[in-house]
């Protein structure tokens, strides 16, 4: 039998519906509403604060609405779910283990879930221009080593939502065009993408539909 508290409309699409967050009177997400179809990469823009990251939290189940609901795919953020099933993150301060290499640090990530082995792990390091045998911990990465790992771990399941918050951060430009290549093999793969980044216009060609943010609000699309 069908459990009717699982939301069954929309399965196919995210829809945010009237967001809102409130942190100290200050209203950081106000009245987001978005419908987003499967399957396109999405591109949010705007100044800094105006509330990608927040609204990125919210989608990831990280933080709890005030107001307002998300829908996965169907399944309601909070509520059906603690965060979307087959997320692929990559938020600031997302923390790895620093005394552990980057193979340790994604072993112990892929442990969580269970989902993939030894094979998948190692695939997705070489994929983003690691050495899966670095011996090195991840304190003494780079940070475009570290950026690297990070879409390492944002991609190594096969994620059917890849939320993604500044990817391309102290990158250099092979690593920028990589990472862009890979979003678009993601999104070929059938991946749905989100996407925020602050004047790069390599990501920025990827982007299907485009949202500016200002103020907590979606101000326009274009
Ligand atoms: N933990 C927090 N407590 C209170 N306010 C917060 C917190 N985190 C963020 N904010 C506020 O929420 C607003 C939206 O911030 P957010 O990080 O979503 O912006 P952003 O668009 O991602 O900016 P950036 O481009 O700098 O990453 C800002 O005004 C910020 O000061």
């Amino acid at each position: 039998m069908t459990d009717p508290t699982i939301t069954t409309a929309g399965t196919d699409k995210i829809v945010i519906s009237h967001a809102t967050k409130v942190i100290r009177r200050r209203t950081v997400l106000d009245d987001v509403s978005l419908e987003l179809p499967r399957g396109d990469i999405y591109g949010f823009s705007g100044i800094n604060g105006s509330g990608k990251t927040m609204l990125f939290r919210a989608i990831a189940g990280l933080i709890h609405l005030t107001s307002g609901t998300i829908d996965v795919f169907g399944q309601r953020i909070g509520r059906d779910a603690s965060f979307p099933a087959g997320l692929g993150l990559i938020l600031e301060n997302v923390g790895f283990w620093e005394e552990y290499t980057g193979l340790d640090n994604l072993r112990l990530l892929a442990s969580i879930r269970g989902a993939i082995g030894e094979r998948e792990i190692r695939a997705a390091l070489e994929r983003v221009g690691l050495n899966p045998d670095d011996g090195r911990e991840y304190g003494a990465y780079s940070l475009g080593m570290k950026q690297r790992l990070a879409v390492a771990q944002a991609v190594m399941e096969s994620p059917g939502l890849l939320v993604l918050d500044e990817p391309t951060n102290a990158l250099d430009v092979d690593g920028i065009a990589l990472v862009c290549r890979i979003i678009r093999e993601e999104r070929e793969r059938g991946a749905t993408v989100l996407l925020a980044c602050h004047n790069e216009p390599d990501l920025e060609a990827l982007f299907e539909r485009r949202f500016y943010m200002a103020d907590g609000r979606i101000v326009r699309e274009g």
